[in-house]
């Protein structure tokens, strides 16, 4: 499904000159002149103006007189990116990562024709430098790298003043918001407002997988401060320096923005973003009925994964129909697992019907307390349908709470699946014991990111489960060699395979509102 969705990421980037060049500013009104021209990335051609476009625009005089040729300024940047990679070749990773996520953020700032020409035509490389894994290394340093303000802040401040506010975005028309509060960024917690990354990272491949108008999308932030003590503390730290709102002080706010954003922009879709679960899954049901939104993490990466699931049954070589017969073990019972296990629950009661999912749970569900079972205490309302204890298929001896080792060697699962946000947890007892799998290819997903953040990686999975392995992975692994002229192929199952294609799908049918239907489509097409 991935490398499909990488021919998706090429297909579009065909499509998308045709798009895009139809949507970039082309012979269009410009009301700015001089040095504002100069510091507006939607508008700057750097030294790209031709002699009568700076006499009109008031431009002579401010910029060196030769005329630089778009295709030129393309080379020159690729000239001092692949230069940069050279002169870092050895430094410590995250220092070269953080190094190519500021050269290319400058010119994200300064000129963003030739950014996202740049992001287009490059989009395997770059991907990794301003989504994820990078993306998360920015967002713990923002204090740090903050140079310019891109997108909107709404704060708890702010209270009452957001319906004027929303005038201040200076395009008179959005198509696509993504949204956070910060409380759960990636697999590395509250980052509070340090989390705009995320949006803004997102929107990056909303314009370069699916053609979206950079003029027509808005990252947003709504801080309402932060648990994150270290963040309080630090003096760079640019949020509220309060403990993060609770309640319907918190769902206030929340409200008060969604009013505000669809008084101005009624049709705009909005993608919720790296919340923490219980605000997750309270937003999606208080706003999906009334706007046409959805939560990335709940539904995004549930398409995705659906998408990995059957197709992991193809790679067993087994018709479709025997997705209905996997034995699927998550790990995690956040936003997202929950999100994964719901979605496949519904595909499993489609292809089979609802009394053979009763009797046949294929579903076991661990979170940071074990197997969850109907033994549980105070469970989670969220969790309670995928608790183990019902139906006739159950495997004995596994009792609330039960390791991940233990459940693997009852249950011999076809499919190991994470979304934990805890890097290693499919340790090599754990990756072993997926070798008695009862499926010849037995499939790993490590889905959490970022890199630190996944359950296992790429070469443990091959190296301790063996070479037939179907291995998928959040953030990108390279693929491995296995001796002998065989490579181990590396997938990767993240989001970004789906939500541009929900957005820009959303967007063109002028949909209302985001429906489970339209996600079980695009994780099946
Ligand atoms: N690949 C993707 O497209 C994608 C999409 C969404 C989320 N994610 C990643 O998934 C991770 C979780 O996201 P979330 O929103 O569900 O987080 P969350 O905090 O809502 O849930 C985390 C879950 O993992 C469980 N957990 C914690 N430690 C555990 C352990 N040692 N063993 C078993 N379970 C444990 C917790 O009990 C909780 O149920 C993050 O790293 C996130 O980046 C990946
Ligand atoms: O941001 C990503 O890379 C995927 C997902 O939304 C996540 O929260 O991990
Ligand atoms: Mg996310």
């Amino acid at each position: 499904m991935w490398r499909i969705g990488r021919a998706a990421l090429v297909l579009n980037r065909r499509q998308h000159t045709r798009l895009f060049s139809a949507s970039i500013p082309g012979p269009c009104i410009v009301h700015k002149r001089g040095a504002d021209i100069l510091h507006d990335p939607w508008f700057n051609k750097d030294t790209g103006f031709p002699l009568t476009e700076r006499d009109r625009l008031g431009l002579r005089g401010l910029l060196p007189p030769r005329i630089i040729s778009f295709e030129q300024q393309y080379e020159r940047f690729m000239e001092s990116y692949r230069s940069l990679e050279k002169h870092t070749r050895g430094a410590p990773t995250n220092v070269v990562s953080l190094a190519k996520w500021r050269i290319l953020n400058r010119l994200h700032d300064r000129n963003e024709t030739l950014y996202y020409r740049v992001l287009i035509d490059n989009i395997e490389d770059f991907a990794p430098i301003i989504y994820t894994p990078t993306v998360g290394l920015v967002c713990q340093n923002y204090g740090g790298l903050f140079r310019r303000p891109r997108g909107m802040y709404f704060s708890a401040k702010d209270k009452g003043e957001m319906m004027s506010m929303i005038y201040n975005w200076p395009s008179p028309q959005v198509d696509m918001i993504v949204l956070t509060d910060g409380s759960r960024i990636l697999g590395l917690g509250d980052l509070g407002v340090q989390g705009i990354g995320i949006p803004i990272g997102k929107l990056d491949m909303y314009v370069a997988a699916a053609g979206m108008n950079p003029q027509r999308i808005l990252p947003v932030m709504l801080d309402v401060g932060t648990s994150n003590q270290k963040l309080l503390e630090d003096r760079l730290y640019l949020g509220l320096r309060q403990p993060r709102l609770e309640g319907e002080e918190y769902l206030s706010i929340v409200d008060e923005f969604m009013e505000a954003v669809h008084t101005r922009w009624p049709k705009a879709i909005v993608q919720f973003e790296d919340f923490q679960m219980k605000w997750a899954f309270e937003t999606l049901h208080r706003y999906r009925k009334r706007f046409c939104m959805f939560n990335d993490d709940i539904q995004g990466t549930a398409g995705v994964a659906l998408a990995g699931l059957l197709g992991a049954v193809r790679a067993q070589g087994r018709p479709l129909s025997d997705f209905v017969k996997q034995k699927i073990v998550v790990v995690g019972a956040g936003s997202a697992g929950i999100g994964v296990l719901t979605m496949a629950k519904q595909a499993v009661s489609r292809m089979a019907g609802n009394n053979e999912m009763a009797a046949n749970n294929p579903f076991w569900l661990l979170d940071k307390d074990g197997l969850v079972t109907k033994d549980r205490k105070n469970i989670d309302p969220a969790a309670a349908p995928f608790a183990r204890g019902f139906g006739l298929g159950e495997i004995d001896g596994l009792g609330e709470g039960a390791s991940l080792v233990e459940v693997i060697k009852k249950v011999k699962p076809h499919v190991l699946l994470g979304l934990s946000g805890v890097g290693g947890i499919f340790n090599e007892e754990v990756l072993k014991a997926m070798r008695e799998s009862d499926s010849a290819r037995p499939a790993i997903f490590a889905m959490s990111n970022p890199t630190a953040n996944a359950e296992c990686t790429a070469a443990d999975a091959f190296k301790y489960t063996g070479e037939h392995i179907v291995f998928a992975s959040g953030s990108p692994f390279e693929n491995i060699k296995l001796g002998n002229g065989k490579i181990g192929h590396v997938n990767q199952a993240n989001n970004m395979y789906l939500f541009p294609g929900i957005g820009l799908g959303s967007l063109l049918a002028g949909a209302r509102s985001i429906s489970d239907g339209m996600l079980q489509a695009a994780s099946e097409w």
